[in-house]
């Protein structure tokens, strides 16, 4: 290790996110350009069905899953290459004021300890509040930054806020 390779150790960001209809995308890649951080999209094994999110039939693939506590739907390649990352931004839809179970998978595929992990999330109104506190609730070893429901954020604002976050 010369000391221009130390200087690059753990120093970089990843954005990791969950998106079923493209929401959460939009601001992922917005954090991308304010951060030139790398994009990672988790991918359900087995896709969802416009009848999988069906939120009124409480028998719908969605419904079930979030109303398990221990459902862990898997994921298409799993694990992220996580060397030298510092920070890891955590991105999701809300789903019954959680964070969907596939993003449980994610996090219990892949060695997290010691990261920043700053959560953000879209929603039809509700707030990431719910879902971090479950987050923390699960996973206490892991470093949590309770982040912001981003719907529709410039980057100019997204940028605001991540500097908002290292003060
Ligand atoms: C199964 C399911 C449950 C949802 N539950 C909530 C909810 O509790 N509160 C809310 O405001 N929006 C809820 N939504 C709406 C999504 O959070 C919202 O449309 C989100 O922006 C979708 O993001 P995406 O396009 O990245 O998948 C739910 C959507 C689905 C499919």
């Amino acid at each position: 290790n010369n000391i221009s390779d130390m200087d690059k150790e753990n120093t970089k960001a990843l954005i990791v996110y969950y998106s079923e209809t493209g929401t959460t995308e939009a601001i992922a890649k917005k954090i991308s350009q304010a951060t030139g951080a790398d994009l990672y999209r988790i991918e359900p094994e087995q896709p969802y069905t416009s009848a999988d999110l069906d939120w009124q039939d409480n028998n719908s693939r969605s419904s079930k899953e979030m109303n398990d506590r221990s459902a862990r739907p898997a994921i298409k390649d799993g694990k992220v290459n996580l060397d030298n990352v510092a920070t890891v931004y955590l991105g999701y839809p809300i789903w019954w004021d959680q964070a969907p179970h596939v993003v449980n998978t994610f996090i219990e595929s892949n060695d997290l300890s010691g990261k920043k992990i700053i959560t953000f999330c879209t929603s039809g109104e509700t707030s990431i509040d719910g879902s971090v506190r479950q987050l923390k609730s699960a996973y206490p070893a892991l470093d949590f930054v309770k982040g912001r429901r981003l719907n529709g954020a410039s980057v100019n604002e997204i940028e605001k806020w991540i500097s908002s976050l290292k003060k």
